[in-house]
């Protein structure tokens, strides 16, 4: 299973100083090394963490391929066109949320969603939506002439985390998800199942399979059981890790646990 190394967490901590440091350019080398096979970053709208010129010199230096999360917004699309990454998923965005929540809403009829697809299409980058696992945008997906989709996993991360650790007891509680351990087992069945069905689905239309969003070496392995995902993306849990481990590591430990 491929694994995409989002560093864009390195640029939280860089910003969150206000200094030059740590700059998610020095990743690459290390990524390459530990065997990742693909960097993601993401370039928010408020770019509260991946700038401009990070992206620039990423896409520019980047022996591997790139994957350029972006917003529909035109000018984020006039951005992914200059800059020509590998491939661009596009990401649903809210200001005031702490991380992407859900994945796009696609309905298949989205004059602007088209348009921003093709736009790309015609620079030669594969596109690929970040959806919510429902086989009405699966089917959407399709009809839009996308190149993959990737499954947004946060609803099943967010349960594994309230069934199998700490969080429920600390300030960073999921509260709608404070349930009876029975019904969180059953709503993470219930996600796998849904995984499981689409991903299949949408290797049998012909689209390509990426997942991620919330991923760690705990809930991972779920999700490296279903066949029709090639890719994950995982960011945020490699870079935590790293802290302790080292990036190349955290990236070696993780690419281990993709083996199947
Ligand atoms: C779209 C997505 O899931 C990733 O980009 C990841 O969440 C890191 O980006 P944010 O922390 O800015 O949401
Ligand atoms: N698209 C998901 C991604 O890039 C990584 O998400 P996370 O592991 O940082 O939550």
């Amino acid at each position: 299973m491929l694994l995409g190394v989002n560093i864009d967490h390195i640029a939280v901590l860089r910003e969150a100083r206000r200094v030059g440091d740590p700059d998610p350019l020095d990743a690459l080398g290390i990524c390459k090394r530990a065997g990742a096979d693909q960097i993601t970053i993401h370039l928010r709208e408020d770019r509260r963490h991946i700038q401009d010129a990070d992206a620039q010199h990423i896409i520019d230096l980047s022996a591997l391929p790139v994957n350029l999360e972006c917003a529909i917004a035109p000018e984020m699309i006039d951005i992914a066109c200059k800059l020509k990454p590998h491939r661009v998923t596009l990401v649903p965005e809210k200001r005031e949320e702490v991380t992407t929540e859900g994945g796009l809403a696609v309905t298949g009829d989205q004059p602007k969603l088209a348009e921003a697809i093709s736009r790309l299409q015609e620079h030669e980058i594969e596109v690929s939506l970040f959806i919510d696992p429902t086989s009405e945008a699966l089917k959407a997906s399709k009809t839009l002439g996308v190149e993959w989709i990737e499954f947004h996993t946060g609803k099943y991360a967010n349960i594994y985390a309230m069934l199998y650790t700490n969080l429920a007891k600390t300030h960073h509680t999921i509260p709608e998800l404070e349930l009876p351990r029975n019904e969180l087992k059953k709503m993470l069945e219930e996600e796998l199942y849904e995984l499981r069905v689409l991903s299949k689905e949408a290797k049998e239309i012909g689209l390509k399979v990426a997942a991620g969003h919330g991923l760690n070496m705990q809930n991972v392995s779920a999700i490296v059981e279903i066949e029709h995902i090639e890719e994950l993306n995982i960011g945020q849990s490699i870079i935590a890790r790293s802290i302790y481990t080292g990036l190349e590591q955290a990236i070696i430990d993780m690419k281990h646990k993709l083996i199947r």
